[in-house]
């Protein structure tokens, strides 16, 4: 089991699934209810199929939380975003392996910058694609969903690449995260796998509980 493993995960509400007519409500309750991390999801409407919101949004919630801005970036060609994410108040920024040619070169971009630096996996990517860059990287990213949407099933082979990702760290740093129909009913097993992060949205934000509820019972 990884080291954060053996403790308890990081819980990080996706606020793709919250109420964006009072977000700022959201994002205070969220972290008033335990959560360390915050999600955010970026998305572009062209490397998924789907449009979120962008750095201004970020930055007109970055003062109504102390929680640890986790920017998930689903967009093409990230580089030029990285800017504006970074001045809105993003604490880690996460590319994907698939939205860019230059991953290293963005990587060294965001650590630049002064953040922790991640790379996501789509549901259709191996593990193997990571391979040039965990060593440089603060945290890896399991899509356990095809990105672009909120509220989707879990892709049960997902367990298997979070666990090749413990297997594969040795000695290395980096955080493995979930990311996508995360619930209560499968958070242990990836706990147990090697996961020290997990994205929710749906259930915290939708969940049968209060938020601290919601949370506490991903945290099993
Ligand atoms: O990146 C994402 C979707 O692309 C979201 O973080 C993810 O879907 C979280 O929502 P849920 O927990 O409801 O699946
Ligand atoms: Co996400």
């Amino acid at each position: 089991m990884s080291p954060l493993a053996s403790h308890r995960p990081i819980i990080a509400p996706s606020i793709l699934t919250a109420d964006y007519a009072h977000l700022a409500r959201e994002v205070r309750a969220v972290h008033d209810a335990g959560a360390e991390w915050l999600h955010l999801d970026v998305m572009d409407g062209v490397f998924v199929p789907n449009i979120s919101f962008g750095a201004d949004v970020v930055r007109k919630l970055r003062p109504h939380s102390a929680a640890v801005f986790d920017l998930h970036l689903m967009v093409l060609d990230p580089a030029a975003m990285i800017p504006s994410i970074v001045a809105a108040g993003a604490d880690r920024i996460t590319i994907h392996v698939e939205g860019t040619i230059h991953l290293h070169r963005i990587i060294g971009q965001i650590h630049d910058a002064g953040l922790k630096a991640g790379v996501a996996i789509n549901p259709g990517t191996p593990v193997a694609a990571l391979e040039a860059v965990t060593d440089i990287v603060d945290q890896v990213l399991v899509m356990s969903v095809n990105p672009g949407f909120g509220g989707q099933s879990f892709i049960a082979s997902s367990l298997d690449k979070v666990a090749a990702l413990r297997e594969r760290r040795g000695a290395r740093q980096y955080l493995i995260c979930v990311d996508g129909g995360v619930k209560p009913d499968n958070a242990a097993a990836l706990v147990e796998a090697g996961a020290d992060m997990l994205v929710a949205g749906s259930a915290v934000f939708q969940g049968a509980g209060t938020y601290a509820e919601n949370i506490a019972a991903l945290r099993g």
